[in-house]
């Protein structure tokens, strides 16, 4: 292996960041001369309370085999009945993927015989998928992924092997649970892509409820195809790593192949189409089968189902039922209300889970509707900055997320007013903050000014001046330095008056008198000399 290649697993964000060094007019630097080819099938679970052909629940935690129902278990003579919850969710992800629905699509049973798969077979839509084409757009590279076709199938059962006892133990629970299998064409051209299509994909599936999309809870799984061709050439042969479960590993997978892969060519070897997995101790992708292995799955009609036919007017329904997504609620946040992509972005991704990146998953939910709220009549700008800056940034230092946030849209409205009309400083503002969300209080920020004596200091009084004197006075030194010109000494003084007044003063007004005083005794003191 090229030691260029060799991703461990420390490198991978460094890979990440510099990923745009690595792109230039003559392709990407990594590879030069050579273009990766990377097409992904993604295996989303139905967020359905049952399963996609029983009626036992599609919960996937609980006691090992609780969950199952004599369908799932492949007891003799049991028949399958088609969950219509599952179909519509799947349905609103095509919409949401702009993939046409088939008025006609069908169900195969696609055999293999592995302990987690206790019928023998798979039920899945090998011939006539629930919907096909579409595309996904990747904001920060500017590339649209085709979709090949969105299909239905039956997830496996979960076995675990412990070799030392010489067991394997399954667990049924999962078996029958509903998937959406989303494949898409080979339209990705860098490991970066590969994985903004992955989130991209999780933040839609999330918005529209169609799957919980969490790969470390295996709710999304990837197998990523990769080919590599000397650019300007025609595609490679592809291999296809499969069950990759964090956006992390998919991009070191593709990393390793693109590297084995040129190495081989280089070699002036061919690339032989293999299924491969991926070890992520060493960050390095190894053989599971070869072509000439692959299993003969004897694809057939599944001769217990009927065909399912979806109407127009069904169609139509979902459209309807479908949520606004991300990409359209990013556009009207930066539309109506000026923000910036990068604060639309992080707006989005406050309520998204836990792999949320400021280049990922969007999900629209409780956060842009608060925002929305406290925006309502004011300043958008100074609510986005008050509410990803302070209030979240509060809330994390506690440890507690957005939905704990005790702050009403209401009251973080008027706190921002407060500060705009110049009632209270900004540093106030954060301390009124603080208090609320330390004591829960509902109490009106009126009262809460008065016990807390944060009310903002009349500039006009002698109280400004005063304060200003006396800084000058505490700290002379300090003092001689800004009136020999350095001015960032000033700040130092600035802070002084502001602890004395326990951050009532406005910080500018207070710059603005102690230059005023310190310029003019340096002027005096010239003419003197
Ligand atoms: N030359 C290529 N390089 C990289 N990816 C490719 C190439 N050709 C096809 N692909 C991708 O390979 C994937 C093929 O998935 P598909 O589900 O159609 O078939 P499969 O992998 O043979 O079947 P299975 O579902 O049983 O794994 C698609 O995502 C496609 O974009
Ligand atoms: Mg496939
Ligand atoms: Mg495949």
């Amino acid at each position: 292996m090229l030691p260029m290649f060799q991703a461990t697993c420390a490198t991978h964000r460094t890979r990440l960041v510099l990923f745009r060094r690595y792109s230039s007019s003559l392709g990407d630097t990594r590879w030069p001369g050579w273009q990766p080819v990377i097409g992904i099938e993604v295996h989303a679970q139905i967020k359905s309370r049952e399963k996609l052909f029983s009626e036992s629940l599609a919960a996937i935690d609980g006691q090992p085999n609780t969950r199952v129902s004599l369908f799932d278990a492949a007891f003799p003579g049991t028949l399958p009945r088609l969950n219509p919850k599952c179909v519509q969710l799947a349905c609103r992800a095509a919409v949401a993927l702009s993939s046409e629905i088939q008025h006609r699509s069908a169900f195969d049973r696609k055999h293999y015989f592995y302990p987690d798969l206790p019928s023998g077979y798979q039920i899945t839509q090998n011939y006539a998928p629930l919907a096909k084409g579409g595309e996904l757009r990747l904001r920060r590279f500017d590339r649209i992924v085709r979709i090949k076709q969105i299909q239905l199938e039956q997830d496996t059962a979960k076995s675990t092997s412990d070799p030392k006892a010489g067991k394997t133990r399954i667990d049924l629970n999962r078996a029958g649970t509903g998937l959406m299998e989303i494949v898409s064409e080979p339209d990705m051209r860098s490991p970066e892509e590969a994985g903004a299509y992955v989130r991209e994909l999780q933040g839609l599936l999330r918005c529209v409820g169609a799957s919980d999309g969490n790969m470390d809870e295996g709710s999304l799984r990837c197998d990523v195809n990769v080919s590599v061709s000397r650019v300007g050439e025609g595609f490679g042969t592809r291999c296809e790593v499969k069950n990759l479960n964090s956006v992390r590993f998919l991009q070191s997978a593709i990393i390793s192949e693109i590297g084995r892969q040129i190495q081989l060519l280089e070699s002036g070897r061919a690339v032989p189409q293999d299924t491969r997995g991926f070890d992520e101790d060493s960050a390095e992708t190894y053989k599971l089968r070869s072509k000439e292995d692959a299993p003969d799955y004897r694809y057939m009609p599944d001769p217990n189902l009927p065909p399912l036919i979806l109407d127009q007017s069904f169609i139509a329904q979902i459209r309807e039922c479908t949520p606004a997504l991300p990409a359209v609620t990013l556009a009207r946040l930066q539309s109506e209300y000026g923000l910036t992509l990068r604060d639309a972005e992080v707006l989005m991704s406050i309520d998204a889970g836990s792999e949320v990146g400021f280049d990922g998953e969007p999900s629209p939910g409780g956060a842009v509707r608060y925002f929305e709220s406290v925006a309502h009549g004011r300043d958008a700008k100074a609510a986005v900055n008050w509410i990803t800056h302070e209030l979240l940034g509060q809330l994390a230092a506690r440890k507690e997320s957005f939905a704990e946030n005790p702050v009403s849209a209401h009251t973080m409205g008027e706190l921002i007013d407060l500060v705009a009309s110049g009632e209270i400083t900004s540093t106030s503002g954060k301390a009124l903050l603080r208090y609320i969300i330390q004591k829960k209080t509902t109490t009106p920020l009126g009262e809460l000014l008065d016990t807390l004596s944060l009310r903002a200091l009349d500039s006009s009084s002698d109280t400004l001046p005063g304060l200003c004197e006396a800084a000058i006075a505490a700290l002379p030194s300090e003092a001689d330095a800004v009136r020999k010109g350095n001015e960032r000494v000033l700040m130092k003084i600035i802070g002084w008056v502001m602890r004395q007044s326990g951050g009532r003063v406005d910080a500018k007004k207070a710059a603005e008198l102690l230059k005023e005083r310190l310029r003019g005794e340096n002027g005096g003191s010239a003419k003197d000399a």
